[in-house]
């Protein structure tokens, strides 16, 4: 059968492709505030919970902001090939689960990822067609008020974390497109224009 259009008849616009969105930027920016408040006000955005071998702090649940597990249960998930990607971050591990995500994209729908600049390098390789989102602070001691500000970080930790942001935000070119977190609405707003614009 012939896949040419009848003369007269509209075209139908080419199938859009399922967007994986990446959202990556300094410990502190503003990540989990931003996505928290879009999925509050859009609850139909799919955000992938990853696994991590951070303790939970404070009011942080299983199942909810990651799946807490030990190095064992993390070590298997690497060998078994459980992993989209994972990376160490800051003295802990953190990982992307594979088949949550592979199903959602198979299934027709847009995913989130909040992850490092580490994973988000090892999801360009895997998946080109990822669209990579910068996180930006303001300025950097905006970002030194955030990440202290926050009070979930022992001093050395918070020092460790920002070493991390230097290398973080020379990478910045690297990345598809800049938001900078002045304000959680705004960037909000333009993260889901960028995640329906596939
Ligand atoms: N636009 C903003 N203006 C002022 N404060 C903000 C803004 N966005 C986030 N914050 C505050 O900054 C702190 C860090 O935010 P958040 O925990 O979301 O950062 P994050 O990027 O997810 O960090 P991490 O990578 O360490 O998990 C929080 O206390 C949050 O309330
Ligand atoms: N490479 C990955 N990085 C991840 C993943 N999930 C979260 N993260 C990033 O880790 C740091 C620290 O997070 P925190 O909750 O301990 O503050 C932050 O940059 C997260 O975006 C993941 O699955 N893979």
């Amino acid at each position: 059968m012939s896949d040419a259009v009848p003369r007269g008849a509209t075209p139908e616009p080419p199938a859009k492709q399922p967007r994986l969105t990446v959202l990556s930027g300094p410990s502190g920016v503003g990540k989990s505030t931003v996505v928290g408040y879009l999925r509050k006000v859009h609850p139909e955005v799919w955000l992938s919970v990853s696994v991590t071998t951070r303790k939970p702090r404070p009011g942080e649940r299983d199942g909810v902001q990651y799946h807490f597990v030990d190095d064992d249960e993390f070590d298997k998930l690497v060998a078994n090939g459980e992993l989209l990607e994972w990376a160490e971050f800051a003295g802990n591990r953190y990982g992307t689960p594979r088949q949550a995500v592979m199903e959602r994209l198979e299934a027709g729908g847009p995913v989130l990822l909040e992850i490092d600049l580490q994973g988000a390098r090892l999801v360009r390789q895997s998946m080109p067609e990822a669209r990579l989102v910068f996180l930006a602070p303001p300025s950097w001691d905006e970002l030194v008020r955030r990440l202290t500000g926050r009070g979930t970080e022992s001093p050395e930790v918070i020092e460790r974390r920002l070493a991390v942001a230097r290398i973080e935000l020379a990478a910045e070119s690297e990345f598809d497109v800049t938001l900078v977190n002045t304000s959680v609405e705004d960037v909000a707003r333009e993260l889901l224009a960028l995640m329906r614009d596939c």
